[in-house]
């Protein structure tokens, strides 16, 4: 019996997978990894020593976890091959984006289900989770919780419906950092800096900047009050944070996480 199964050796498997490992929450041959490409295999058993197979049955019915771990579009077709083939005393856990409890046990039956809607910075242990478990799964909560702690932040969330918020929020956010950086860096080079220069001072600007916050935070200081901080009375950061709010900085936040919210619920009725 494998400790975890995934099912779908992707990006964000792949993410769960070296988190895990790296903080030896599981052993290599505690895990099992299906997919459809040969290529995503070879590499997380070379790379990772993890068991590895094409067959989603054979790997669901010996998992005491099993993370799904598919594109939300792909997850019906999932579901209806590995219904029957799942370890009775299984937790079924999905990371998809918009696929609701419901629907995966109108096709797998009565289990244990819990929704993480995690992120990429797993990869490297800074990762954050929301997670949302059904009734049959509140016990497990706790021991998931602790999972994705070891490999960032989690947050067990009260409704189903917070898990679209989440997927707007930090599922998707780093996104949104990478976004801002590349822009940075362009702009940065817009203005006459080099490429190596803007990017080694815009990475560093990012994790000094994401770090000051959680560092503050302890302290109960704001990301608004580090903002005011840095903002010298009529100096530079003032004269560039009036163009972000002239041009509705936050209106444009909050409409584009308004759009990640509904593209989960969209998603839904896959
Ligand atoms: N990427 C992210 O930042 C996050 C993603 N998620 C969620 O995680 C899930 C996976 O996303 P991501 O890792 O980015 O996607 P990927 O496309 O990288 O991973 C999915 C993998 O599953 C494989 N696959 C497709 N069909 C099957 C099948 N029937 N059996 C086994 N494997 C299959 C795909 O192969 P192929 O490519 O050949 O089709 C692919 O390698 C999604 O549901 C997404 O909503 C959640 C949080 C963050
Ligand atoms: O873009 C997506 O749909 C997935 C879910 C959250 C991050 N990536």
């Amino acid at each position: 019996m494998y400790k975890a199964g995934f099912i779908g050796g992707g990006n964000m498997a792949e993410a769960i997978v070296k988190g895990v490992l790296k903080k030896k929450i599981y052993k290599p041959n505690e895990i099992i990894v299906t997919d459809i490409s040969s290529q995503r295999l070879d590499c997380f058993s070379r790379d990772y020593g993890v068991d590895v197979s094409h067959d989603n049955c054979e790997a669901s019915s010996q998992c005491q976890i099993l993370f799904l771990c598919t594109k939300p579009q792909s997850m019906r077709g999932v579901l209806n091959g590995i219904a029957g083939n799942i370890s009775e005393s299984a937790l079924i856990v999905s990371i998809a984006a918009g696929i609701r409890i419901d629907f995966i046990e109108e096709i797998l039956g009565s289990f244990p289900v819990i929704r993480v809607m995690p992120n990429t910075p797993a990869l490297c242990g800074a990762g954050a989770a929301g997670i949302y478990a059904n009734k049959a799964a509140q016990k497990e909560a706790a021991n998931l919780e602790a999972v994705f702690n070891s490999i960032g932040k989690a947050v067990v969330v009260e409704t189903e419906d917070e898990i679209d918020i989440v997927t707007a929020l930090s599922g998707s956010g780093p996104a949104y950092f990478f976004l801002m950086m590349e822009e940075m860096i362009a702009s940065a080079q817009e203005l006459g800096l080099d490429y190596d220069s803007a990017k080694t001072l815009t990475l560093q600007t990012a994790f000094g900047a994401a770090m000051l916050a959680l560092e503050s935070d302890k302290e109960g200081v704001t990301p608004a009050r580090l903002r005011e901080q840095v903002t010298s009375p009529g100096g530079t950061t003032e004269a560039a944070l009036k163009v972000f709010q002239r041009d509705q900085f936050g209106a444009i936040v909050l409409m584009a996480m308004e759009i990640a919210r509904e593209r989960s619920k969209e998603l839904s009725g896959k």
